[in-house]
């Protein structure tokens, strides 16, 4: 198997407006204009109030006193049967947060990678099969998985059915929350106890969905992004320069950036003053995904720069993104005993230099997947194509999931 590495896409201002790195090439600029319009005239998915309270919540983890546990699938996809799995991973997430939080006696925030998790990032524009050549697929939200012309044609339209589907998957989060059904022994009551209401995150990258999305805060004046409690930027797309990190200093709601081995400090420190030029608690978080062969040699210094600088950004660790293998059949998997060490070498490096380990950012689904390797109830090489439905990355199963959160909590309460 051999790494799968990333390197940043490198950024070209045109015209006076920064650059967005990883957009389709939408066919149709007038039915664009028509989606955004539309998009426009929608209701905010979620509310300012809720991201207050995200941004408090994540402001609490900021400051030692509380973890962040996100995570859900790569790609979302659109449908009945994904919208059953947001209900079963709410439930997921939840139980690991029940864990994690009671290993470590600290309240832990759940937060699903869902309700608008539809836009990837690839390393190519287009993929080969057996010789035909179309453009990659680049999430529902922008076209199809399949291995057609058609499918793979980005289809504006798409924008407004991520939005659809967001909403109908918001709606059964939010009756979880109510209830809670998931949580052994969860009733009314038990609510005041470690499990917190589950919000919702994704990658800020489809900037014509984002955009049209975001709305005034009638309470401050203020702008959020209606799309999503918490909005990450990912590795490829967080140019300080470019157009995504403006759209995110654009907008009130906690952000986080995705950081890989090749980041320096100074792009950290820089990224920190444009995004959180006021050094409040909550508003940054950086979510680091270093693999575990790289995390000792580089985090330190990072970790170190940026919180002698003041910024008071929370750290959390991706343990997936850079620990995914390539098998020889073309199959992208990752080993639980790399993701197993990148968390254990956060946390030690954490540990070291005074600095608090904030949580994890995870790819998951309840979901009995044989995506990732290894676990207690171990998924082989063999297995891999038995029950491999991921269209992006692959994700921990059900069971190695919650083996990873008893680890973690190990860890975290030990450590
Ligand atoms: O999360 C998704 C992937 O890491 C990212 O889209 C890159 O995947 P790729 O190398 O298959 O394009
Ligand atoms: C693309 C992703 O991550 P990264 O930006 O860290 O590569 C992701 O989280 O799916
Ligand atoms: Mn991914």
């Amino acid at each position: 198997m051999t790494p799968t590495g990333t390197v940043p896409t490198v950024t070209a201002a045109v015209g006076s407006r920064p650059y967005a790195a990883q957009q389709p090439e939408w066919p149709d600029p007038a039915q664009v204009r028509e989606v955004i319009g539309l998009l426009r005239d929608r209701p905010p998915l979620v509310s300012p109030a809720e991201t207050a309270r995200v941004r408090a919540r994540l402001a609490e983890a900021a400051t030692g006193n509380a973890l962040l546990l996100q995570g859900g699938h790569c790609a979302e996809e659109f449908g009945a049967r994904a919208l059953r799995e947001a209900t079963a991973n709410a439930g997921l997430l939840r139980q690991m947060a029940t864990v994690l939080s009671c290993g470590t006696a600290l309240p832990v925030l759940p937060v699903g990678r869902m309700a608008g998790q539809y836009a990837k990032p690839r390393s190519r524009p287009t993929e080969t099969r057996e010789g035909m050549e179309l453009p990659s697929y680049r999430g529902d939200a922008v076209n199809a998985a399949g291995f057609s012309a058609r499918e793979r044609r980005p289809d504006p339209r798409r924008m407004v059915t991520a939005y659809d589907q967001s909403a109908e998957v918001l709606l059964r989060i939010r009756a979880g929350n109510a209830v809670r059904p998931d949580v052994p022994g969860a009733t009314e009551a038990a609510v005041e106890g470690p499990v917190e209401d589950l919000y919702v995150s994704h990658e800020a990258l489809l900037l014509d969905y984002e955009r049209a999305l975001v709305r005034t805060d009638p309470a401050t004046g203020g702008r959020y992004a209606s799309s999503g409690h918490l909005l990450w930027i990912g590795e490829r797309t967080r140019q300080v320069d470019g157009a995504h990190v403006e759209f995110a200093a654009g907008v009130d709601n906690p952000v986080a950036v995705k950081v890989g081995p090749t980041a320096t400090p100074d792009e950290l420190l820089a990224l920190a003053a444009v995004l959180d030029p006021g050094m409040r608690p909550g508003r940054l978080t950086f979510v680091t995904r270093m693999g575990a062969d790289r995390i000792r040699e580089v985090l330190p210094e990072l970790v170190g720069k940026v919180s002698a600088s003041g910024s008071p950004a929370l750290w959390v660790c991706d343990p997936m993104h850079g620990n995914t293998r390539t098998t020889e059949d073309g199959a992208k998997t990752r080993w639980m005993s790399d993701i197993t060490d990148e968390v254990r070498a956060f946390i030690a490096v954490h540990r070291a230099i005074g600095t608090h380990p904030g949580g994890l950012h995870l790819e998951l689904t309840a979901d009995d997947v044989t995506e990732c390797l290894g676990g207690s109830t171990p998924v082989r090489p063999e297995d891999l194509d038995r029950h491999y439905t991921s269209v992006c990355d692959p994700r921990l199963n059900r069971g190695q999931s919650l083996d990873l959160a008893f680890f973690a909590a190990h860890l975290w309460g030990t450590h």
